[in-house]
């Protein structure tokens, strides 16, 4: 058992440098897409991958850059692959992606639902759900927007992946020791104030035993100024397959497990 992640995009909501931050993680031959937003059939194009190549996706959040591309992949799965895509997500994010999002441009008729186009799994917040053999998922509620739904992703008890998060450091230090996260892919926004997600500034005062087990996505189209100014955290590079095993991050990052 293998367990791989390969970001589509590190890009914020309006880098053009860089795709939207989705995430492919595949493991003994199954790929979760995780968010599938504007930017997201294209950067699957360029990956070689078809929606077809798609076991599931799990969405975030309902933000055109984690979902926006949802819409694509319904449209392509029902007229040119004829099959259903399975689509996970929080329980209390399926009314709103249909009601507020899909409906206007998926329904052709009053009696179709988000349910006529994806195999639908609502997902309890808390709960360590089997996505695939060997893939569990636990969503975390989050803050993100005020009053809207948002939810960071633990994977296998030990992968923290947030999903667009303003800057929680009581919830890193609970992760990392008490739940025995060794890591962390972290939204940040290189300048402040950190207002929906967080900053750069405010990652940095978090202790070098969490900087050390955190890596940074979705980043403005300024990140490479940024170099060498992230502590003893590091960038997640776009496309790069990084393999989420303990022992090979230790060893290729220099942690201590
Ligand atoms: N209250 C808000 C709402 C949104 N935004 C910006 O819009 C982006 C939507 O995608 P995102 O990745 O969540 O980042 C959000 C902010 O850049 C923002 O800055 N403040
Ligand atoms: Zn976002
Ligand atoms: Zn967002």
């Amino acid at each position: 058992m293998e367990l791989k992640i390969q970001m589509l995009g590190t890009g914020s909501a309006f880098a053009k440098a860089f795709n939207n931050n989705n995430a492919m993680l595949t493991v003994d031959g199954l790929n979760l897409l995780v968010d599938c937003g504007i930017t997201a059939p294209k950067a699957l194009h360029e990956l070689g991958y078809n929606f077809n190549d798609l076991d599931a996706v799990l969405i975030t959040h309902i933000h055109a850059d984690h979902m926006g591309g949802l819409e694509e992949l319904a449209f392509q799965m029902k007229f040119i692959y004829g099959r259903k895509p399975t689509l996970y997500l929080a329980d209390t994010l399926v009314e709103p992606l249909w009601e507020h999002s899909l409906k206007g441009g998926l329904q052709q008729d009053a009696s179709e639902t988000l349910e006529s186009f994806f195999v639908v799994h609502p997902l309890k917040e808390g709960v360590s759900h089997e996505i695939f053999p060997g893939l569990n998922v636990e969503l975390i509620g989050t803050k993100h927007i005020p009053n809207k739904p948002n939810y960071s992703l633990l994977f296998n008890d030990f992968f923290f992946y947030s999903g667009d998060t303003v800057f929680d450091p009581d919830l890193l230090k609970d992760l990392v020791n008490a739940r025995g996260v060794r890591i962390i892919f972290h939204d940040c926004q290189l300048h402040p104030p950190g207002v929906v997600h967080a900053c750069l500034s405010q990652l940095l005062t978090l202790p070098d035993s969490i900087q050390e087990r955190t890596f940074l996505m979705h980043y403005g189209d300024d990140q490479p100024e940024f170099a060498g100014r992230t502590g003893k955290m590091r960038f997640v590079e776009q496309q790069r397959i990084y393999a989420v095993d303990r022992l090979t991050f230790a060893e290729q990052f220099g942690m201590i497990d």
